[in-house]
């Protein structure tokens, strides 16, 4: 018997993402040739959005270690003055696990399954679990802000919810 909060897991999808930013993957509604035919660019397929005097845009590389299943949703924070997107390195699956925001609170979460080539860019103040790997320890690129100001805020909940462990 699942409880209610069990969370299913759905495939990450452009549409169903929407709320909550961009999937970041090869949509050829986007292509556009370049280099003399080359290369395929994929234009424009997120924004890196950053608020505050002082405020830059950065690339940095995290090593995510694999969580372990079935893993209790203990928390979910957001990033009030900038975006934070998640591009998977080692070309494996991750999870994404989103809320939408309930008079300032996390509201029940949603979890995705990315692909292997599907990153994700969170926008500005959307509540997300950290990042979740699957696996073995997985490497990504992540564009996010540095700046003054605490760009963190963390929300527990009173009772986690549940992921159980994920077919990819
Ligand atoms: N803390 C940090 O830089 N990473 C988190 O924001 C995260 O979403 O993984
Ligand atoms: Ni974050």
């Amino acid at each position: 018997m699942t409880s209610s909060r069990s969370l299913d897991i759905q495939p990450l999808t452009r549409s169903a993402f929407a709320p909550y930013g961009d999937v970041i993957e090869a949509d050829p509604a986007t292509m556009r040739l370049i280099n003399g035919g080359t290369t395929e660019r994929f234009h424009a397929l997120a924004t890196a959005e950053v608020e505050g005097d002082g405020a830059v845009v950065i690339i940095s590389l995290f090593r995510g270690q694999p969580r372990a299943f079935p893993y209790a949703v203990d928390m979910m924070e957001r990033h009030p003055f900038g975006s934070q997107s998640f591009s998977p390195l080692s070309g494996r699956p991750f999870l994404v696990v989103v809320s939408d925001d309930e008079d300032g609170r996390p509201g029940r979460p949603r979890v995705f399954l990315a692909r292997g080539d599907q990153g994700v860019n969170y926008a500005r103040n959307v509540w997300h679990h950290p990042l979740m790997t699957l696996g073995e320890a997985s490497d990504f690129l992540v564009v996010d802000r540095d700046g003054p100001g605490n760009n963190l805020q963390e929300f527990f909940f009173d009772t986690p919810y549940i992921i159980g462990a994920p077919t990819p």
